[in-house]
C-alpha cells in the first residue's frame, strides 16, 4: 500500500462519485421528477456540480433552477423517493480500479465503513446491486445522523461504530464536502479525481493524497 501516514486504523468510503459513478442515475430521476411536476429539465452539469450534499440540498437547487416553486417541495421530495427506489444504480457504474482497490484494502485487515450523504437505504441497495456490501462493516447515509458532512458529527459517529480513533481514521472522498468534514473532525484525508467537486479542480482542496483510482494505493 502507498504509505499513508498516518498508519490507517480504520476507513470510510464516499459512494457517489468515489466508488460509483451515479451522475446518470440523479439525472434520470430528477428528469422523471420534473416531467410529473411539468417543470423543465435541468442539464446534466448542473446536477453534476449539485450533489453531494444530501437529496434535500438537491431537490431544493433543482427547484430553484427551473423556477418552481419552493411550496412544491414536499411533492417533488415523494417523487423523488419514488423514482429513485426504481432507478436505483440503473445508470451507474462502479469507476475503474474501485473493487481491486477495496479487495486490498480489506485484505489488510481493517474496519471499513460506507459513509456517504446518500439516504441510508439507498446506499445500502446500491452497494447490494452494484456486488460492493461485502466489503463494508457498517454503511451510514445522510439520514442516519442528525447532521451531514461537512459537518465531523456523521465522521466521529462511524469512528464510534467502528471502534477507531479518528486521527488515524481515514477518509476517502470526491469533495470538499469530505474533507471539510474529514479536517473537522481530525480525520486524514485522500481525494479521488475523478468525482464530482462542485465544478471546481480536486487539487485544490487540501488533502494528504489525491488519487485517480482507489487501487493506485496499492502499487505494484
Ligand atoms: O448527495 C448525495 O446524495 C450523495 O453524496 P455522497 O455519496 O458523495 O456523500
Ligand atoms: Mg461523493
Amino acid at each position: 500500500m502507498k504509505l499513508l501516514q498516518p498508519v490507517p486504523t480504520g476507513f470510510m468510503i464516499d459512494l457517489d462519485g468515489t466508488m460509483v459513478d451515479t451522475l446518470g442515475d440523479f439525472v434520470a430521476v430528477l428528469s422523471q421528477v420534473l416531467d410529473d411536476l411539468s417543470l423543465p429539465r435541468v442539464s446534466r452539469d448542473f446536477v453534476e456540480h449539485t450533489i453531494g450534499q444530501g437529496s434535500e440540498h438537491l431537490i431544493r437547487s433543482v427547484l430553484r433552477e427551473v423556477g418552481g416553486q419552493q411550496d412544491q417541495y414536499d411533492k417533488a421530495w415523494a417523487l423523488y423517493q419514488q423514482h429513485y427506489e426504481v432507478l436505483n444504480g440503473a445508470h451507474a457504474d462502479v469507476f475503474p480500479g474501485v473493487e481491486e482497490g477495496l479487495r486490498r484494502l480489506r485484505a489488510l485487515g481493517l474496519p471499513m465503513a460506507c459513509l456517504t450523504n446518500k439516504p441510508a437505504a439507498f446506499a445500502r441497495d446500491l452497494l447490494q446491486r452494484k456486488g460492493l456490501s461485502g466489503f463494508f462493516d457498517q454503511v451510514f447515509g445522510g439520514d442516519d445522523f442528525e447532521r451531514k458532512k461537512p459537518d465531523p458529527l456523521p465522521l466521529l459517529k462511524t469512528c464510534e461504530a467502528l471502534g477507531t480513533s479518528p486521527a488515524t481514521t481515514w477518509m476517502i472522498g470526491d469533495s470538499s464536502n469530505d474533507a471539510k468534514a474529514a479536517h473537522a473532525a481530525g480525520c486524514p484525508v485522500a481525494l479521488v479525481s475523478y468525482g464530482y467537486n462542485h465544478g471546481q479542480p480536486i487539487r485544490d482542496v487540501p488533502a494528504a493524497l489525491y488519487l485517480d483510482r482507489l487501487d493506485q494505493l496499492f502499487p505494484d
